[in-house]
């Protein structure tokens, strides 16, 4: 795994090597020694193990966040695609953050084996850009729904520029409880 930094601390882009050959390709798509030297070449400790692997599948236009679990269960991901492709967009809500309430975000695909490792502290979302579009990611906590909270994916205070819906091209598909989430200001942050 190669570690990417990006503008937020501990938000890491991981690139994957893939070794091909005559017969198709092969890559591991996890490895503990080898996330935890990814994450140490960027000066990060190594974060608490991984309990628990979700799969979902989304149509074309589910958007499915903001969400996070507040503590003692808040969760780091480490969320990858692999079938079809989604915009990912994680949200900084650490208070006193120098990036507090800012957001990035990027395309994970079958094609391009990216994963994103997001710690604790970031609400997450994203939205599928094909049918079919199976997402894949282990957590560092389980899943608690009393200590789940939601952000509204459209909260103009954080500006998440989803492709294709400014335009038109893409109308999200909510699940209700995203649809009725908070924004930002009014969210029960960490
Ligand atoms: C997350 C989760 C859900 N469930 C059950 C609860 C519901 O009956 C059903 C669907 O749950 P939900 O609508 O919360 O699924 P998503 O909208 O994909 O939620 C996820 O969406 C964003 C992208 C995230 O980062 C979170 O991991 C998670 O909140 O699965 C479980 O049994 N275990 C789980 O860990």
């Amino acid at each position: 795994m190669k570690p990417v930094a990006t503008p937020i601390e501990g938000l890491v882009v991981l690139e994957s090597r893939v070794f091909g050959d005559e017969r198709g390709w092969f890559t591991e798509s996890f490895n503990q020694r080898g996330f935890e030297v990814a994450l140490r070449d960027l000066g990060q400790s190594a974060p608490p193990a991984f309990v628990q692997d979700n799969h979902s599948c989304s149509q074309r236009g589910v958007l499915r966040g903001l969400h996070y679990q507040l503590p003692p269960h808040a969760q780091g991901k480490l969320v990858r695609v692999v079938r079809g492709s989604a915009y990912d967009v994680a949200v900084d809500i650490r208070r006193g953050s120098p990036t507090f309430g800012q957001s990035f975000g990027l395309e994970l695909s079958a094609a391009n084996r990216i994963q994103l490792w997001i710690p604790a502290g970031f609400a997450h979302g994203f939205l599928a850009m094909e049918d079919d579009t199976h997402f894949l990611y282990k957590t560092t906590d389980y899943y608690d729904p009393k200590s789940e909270r939601s952000i509204a994916w459209n909260d103009p205070g954080i500006g998440i520029n989803w492709p294709g819906v400014a335009e038109g091209l893409i109308t999200p598909n909510l699940a209700p409880k995203d649809a009725a989430a908070p924004e930002f200001a009014a969210a029960e942050l960490f």
